[in-house]
């Protein structure tokens, strides 16, 4: 995939085309009209990465283009980035670019930041970061206002803490959301916001108990808990269930247990097929599950996941994938049909759209 160019003016047809290819997709699938969210045509993603092109004593972001692997492209702006760390691009650069310290042998540099304000910056080199390094970056993470990590090989110095608190708006509730870096967190917020929206108006007519797989760091765990009896959520990253847990605490959520289980493991234990450890302090048959909440990775839903997924009377499916959603549709279309649909424009300029599939009992 080449290096996206941004073109505002291009922005609503190019959404139209991924709207209408997803709807072809689907045809065969009697989809209902999907809603359509649009993302911010320009400053909408909240993480980037960009390596460091060193060119005697000046440094550059950089950007590689796949088909040119070798050849750096310098990036100057980055319209796509969020506009905090859009301004906050030229400063770290020229402030680098004044110290050898902090420049020397650096590698990449990867930016994390919030609606609510905050940022976290990690400088990763390739070298070993002695103790003159330490005193440098903290003068540099205190002028600019931001949190710093320093990463090199089997080295990670962290210098307040390695995550950001969100904080956004939803339906008269104020959220938060730790996010821990290089996990997973969604990139576009506002497009995130609309997808918990989305959700929270599906959930709203749903009753009984609820069981989310792929929680992360409860993002839509957090949404949606009030919207059911109880919750039990799930997610194979054990640094994704320490956000989540943090993130219950800070939201004042006690409907929810959290159990960091694979999607695979936990059909097991659903299916009593295999007992684990970590599931000792839940009681399964206490819950009335109705509703199923995925948010799987590209690859989608396996087969023991689908299988699961038919005993539930609802499915809310959210996807970065349409092409494996189609398949996991295809195998669940003599149980459920699709009662809602909507796409949320997450990766604008680019070929990837997120959407969110009702799938319903037939
Ligand atoms: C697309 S992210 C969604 C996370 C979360 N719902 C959110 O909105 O931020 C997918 C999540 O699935 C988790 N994951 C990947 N493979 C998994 C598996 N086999 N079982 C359970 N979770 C998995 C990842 O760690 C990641 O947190």
């Amino acid at each position: 995939m080449p290096i996206p160019t941004i073109d505002p003016s291009t922005y609503a047809g190019q959404l139209a085309d991924k709207v209408s290819q997803f709807k072809h997709n689907f045809a065969a699938f009697a989809l209902p009209e999907p809603e359509v969210f649009a993302s911010e045509p320009l400053h909408y993603r909240m993480r980037a990465e960009f390596r460091m092109w060193h060119d005697g004593e000046r440094i550059d972001y950089a950007m590689f283009d796949p088909a040119e692997p070798k050849v750096p492209v310098t990036i100057e702006h980055f319209p796509q980035a969020c506009e905090s760390i859009s301004a906050m691009m030229p400063r770290l650069r020229e402030r680098l670019q004044g110290s050898l310290v902090l420049r020397h042998r650096l590698f990449q540099i990867e930016f994390l930041a919030t609606l609510s304000g905050e940022m976290l910056i990690t400088l990763v080199y390739h070298r070993p970061l002695d103790e003159s390094w330490e005193p440098a970056a903290r003068e540099l993470a205190a002028e600019l206002g931001v949190k710093l990590i320093g990463r090199s090989r089997k080295q990670k110095i962290v210098l307040e803490q390695d995550w950001v608190l969100e904080s956004l708006e939803l339906n008269g509730r104020q959220l938060r959301y730790q996010q821990i870096e290089g996990s997973f967190t969604q990139p576009n917020a506002g497009v995130n916001r609309k997808m918990l929206g989305w959700a929270c108006a599906q959930a709203a007519s749903l009753d009984g108990d609820l069981l989310e797989l792929y929680c992360g760091n409860g993002n839509f765990t957090v949404a949606l808990a009030p919207c059911f009896g109880h919750v039990l959520a799930t997610e194979v990253s054990k640094t994704s269930v320490g956000a989540a847990n943090y993130n219950l605490l800070a939201n004042g959520i006690d409907n929810v247990q959290m159990v960091r289980m694979s999607s695979e493991e936990i059909s097991g234990a659903l299916a009593r097929t295999r007992e684990y450890l970590r599931m000792k302090d839940v009681d399964l048959d206490s819950y009335r599950f109705t509703t199923l909440f995925v948010d799987p990775p590209r690859s989608g839903l396996d087969a023991p996941t689908v299988e699961l997924a038919r005993g539930f009377d609802r499915i809310l499916y959210i996807s970065c994938n349409p092409l494996t959603l189609q398949d996991n549709v295809a195998a669940l279309q003599d149980t459920h049909q699709i009662s809602a649909a909507a796409v949320f424009d997450q990766f604008p300029y680019t070929h990837h759209l997120e959407c969110g599939l009702l799938l319903t009992r037939r």
